[in-house]
C-alpha cells in the first residue's frame, strides 16, 4: 500500500471516530434537562383564549413597555404619604380610630401611611396570644394602647421558590407586606397596613405571652423556645423558632376591628383534581352576572389583577366591608417568579370588563414604575420585601394584564370593556 493510501485510510478512520463521538454526544444531549429558564408550562393543551392573549402580548403597543410621564405627580404623592416620621404614637392611633372615608380604609395623606407603619413596627407589645382563625399559624399582638396586629411569621427566605400547586406551602410573610404596597400604588386602598416586624422571643413574646400561647410552645434541640401555635394546620413538629439573635420575623398586619361579610369567590381554585365550574364553562361570567352586580364583578376583577401580579391563587373567599372587597389574606403570593398562572385572570378574560379608574391606574405604572415605586416606598421602612426575580416577574405579568385588556377590546370593543362606576 502506498503512503498516500495509508494516509487516506487513516483520515477516513479518524472521520468515522469523530462522527461517532458527535452522534453519541447529540444523543446524550437530548436527554439532558434544558437549562434555560422558561416560565413553566402546564402539560395540558393551551386554551384558545390564552393563545389569543399571548398574541396580543407579542403585539403590545410600545407605550406599555415605557414609563408614563403622568405617573410622576402620582408618585410624588405616594412618597409624601410614606416618607414620614416623628408623629407621636398616641396621635397616630387616634387618627386611625377616628378615620372614616369611603375610598381608603386608613388615613394615608401627608405622611399618615408611613406613620401608621412606623407605629406598627415600634409600639410596645402588651400581650401576645394565638390567633386561631384560619388555617395557618398566626399570633395576635396586642399593642400598648390596645391596637391589635395579626402576626404571620416568616417561614421562607425571600429567594425560596415554592413549587407545586397554586396554594402550596405556608403563607409568605413578605407577600402580605408587598401586597399592601402594591395595592396602595395601584390606588386600591381597602387594604390593611402591613409591616415587617421582628419580635424578641424573650422580651416581646415570653414576657407577654398568655398561658394559652405558652401551652403551644416547645423547646427545640438547641434549647430555643419555639411556637407551633393553634390553627387548623398547626402541628407540634412544624414550629417557628427564633433566629440566632433571638428574634422571630413576621408580617404585622393591622387588625380590622370591624364587622365584615365573608363570601365564597366564584372563581376560587379547586383543592382537588375536580375542575371548578369556571374552568369548564366559557360562559361562566354570564352565570355570575345573574347573581352578582356589575359593581361587585368589577371589584372581583380588581382583586384578580392584584392576585395575578403576585400569583395568589388561593383567594377562595372574600370579605366585604361597606360594599367593597377587603384585600385581606395575601400570604400566598410571591411563591415562584418563573410561573405566570394566567387563569388567576379568568374573571377579567371571561367577563371582559374593567373599571375605567383601574385601567387608568394600570396605564400609569407601565415600564418599571411599579417596581421602582414599591422599592422606594418600602425603603422608607428599610425593607426590601422581595427579590429582583419577583420584581421582574411582576413587570412581566403587568404586560400580560395589558394584553388581556387588549384582547377584550379586540373582542368586544372598548365601549363594552370600560365601565365607570362610583365607589370601586
Ligand atoms: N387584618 C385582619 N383584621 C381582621 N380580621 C382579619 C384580618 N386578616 C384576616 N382576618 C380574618 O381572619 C381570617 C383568617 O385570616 P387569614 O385568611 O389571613 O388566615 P389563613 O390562615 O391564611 O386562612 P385560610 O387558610 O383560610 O386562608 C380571615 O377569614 C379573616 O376573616
Ligand atoms: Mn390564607
Amino acid at each position: 500500500m502506498s503512503m498516500n493510501c495509508i494516509f487516506g485510510f487513516s483520515l477516513f478512520l479518524l472521520l468515522l471516530v469523530v462522527l461517532n463521538i458527535y452522534f453519541f454526544y447529540n444523543l446524550s444531549v437530548e436527554h439532558r434537562p434544558a437549562t434555560f429558564k422558561l416560565p413553566m408550562v402546564k402539560s395540558e393543551p393551551i386554551p384558545p383564549v390564552i393563545k389569543e392573549i399571548n398574541e396580543y402580548l407579542n403585539r403590545l403597543p410600545s407605550q406599555y413597555h415605557t414609563k408614563n410621564s403622568k405617573f410622576v405627580s402620582v408618585q410624588r404623592n405616594l412618597i409624601s404619604s410614606f416618607n414620614s416620621s416623628g408623629a407621636s404614637l398616641d396621635s397616630v392611633w387616634q387618627n386611625v380610630e377616628n378615620w372614616a372615608d369611603e375610598e381608603s380604609l386608613f388615613p394615608y395623606k401627608n405622611g399618615a401611611a408611613g406613620q401608621i407603619l412606623q407605629a406598627m413596627r415600634t409600639s410596645q407589645i402588651a400581650f401576645v396570644d394565638n390567633a386561631p382563625k384560619g388555617t395557618q399559624l398566626k399570633l395576635l399582638l396586642v399593642l400598648k394602647g390596645n391596637q391589635k396586629l395579626y402576626f404571620k411569621p416568616k417561614r421562607y427566605n425571600l429567594s425560596d421558590v415554592i413549587r407545586g400547586n397554586i396554594y402550596a406551602g405556608y403563607d409568605r410573610h413578605n407577600s402580605e407586606v408587598f401586597t399592601y404596597y402594591l395595592a396602595m400604588v395601584l390606588n386600591y386602598k381597602w387594604v390593611a397596613p402591613s409591616v415587617i416586624r421582628r419580635i424578641n422571643i424573650n422580651y416581646d413574646i415570653l414576657a407577654h405571652a398568655v398561658p394559652g400561647l405558652k401551652r403551644t410552645m416547645v423547646k427545640n434541640s438547641q434549647g430555643s423556645d419555639c411556637i407551633y401555635g393553634k390553627c387548623y394546620y398547626c402541628k407540634i413538629n412544624e414550629t417557628v423558632c427564633p433566629d440566632s439573635t433571638g428574634h422571630i420575623e413576621g408580617a404585622g398586619i393591622l387588625y380590622l376591628d370591624k364587622y365584615f361579610k365573608v363570601n365564597k369567590s366564584p372563581w376560587r381554585h379547586s383543592y382537588n383534581s375536580k375542575k371548578m365550574e369556571w374552568e369548564n364553562d366559557k360562559d361562566f361570567c354570564k352565570k355570575v352576572s345573574s347573581l352578582l352586580s356589575t359593581k361587585r364583578i368589577l371589584n372581583l376583577i380588581d382583586i384578580a389583577i392584584i392576585d395575578f401580579l403576585i400569583q395568589n391563587g388561593d383567594r377562595h373567599r372574600y370579605e366585604v366591608y361597606k360594599h367593597k372587597i377587603l384585600l385581606l389574606d395575601n400570604g400566598k403570593g410571591l411563591g415562584n417568579p418563573m410561573l405566570d398562572e394566567l387563569d388567576i385572570l379568568a374573571p377579567l378574560y371571561q367577563c371582559c370588563i374593567i373599571s375605567s379608574k383601574t385601567w387608568q391606574m394600570l396605564e400609569l405604572v407601565s415600564g418599571g414604575s411599579l417596581t421602582e415605586t414599591i422599592q422606594l416606598l418600602a425603603s422608607f421602612q428599610g425593607e426590601k420585601l422581595t427579590t429582583d426575580d419577583h420584581y421582574r416577574a411582576i413587570e412581566r405579568r403587568l404586560l400580560k394584564v395589558y394584553a388581556t385588556v387588549m384582547y377584550c377590546i379586540g373582542k368586544h370593543g372598548s365601549a363594552n370593556v370600560f365601565h365607570n362606576i362610583d365607589g370601586i
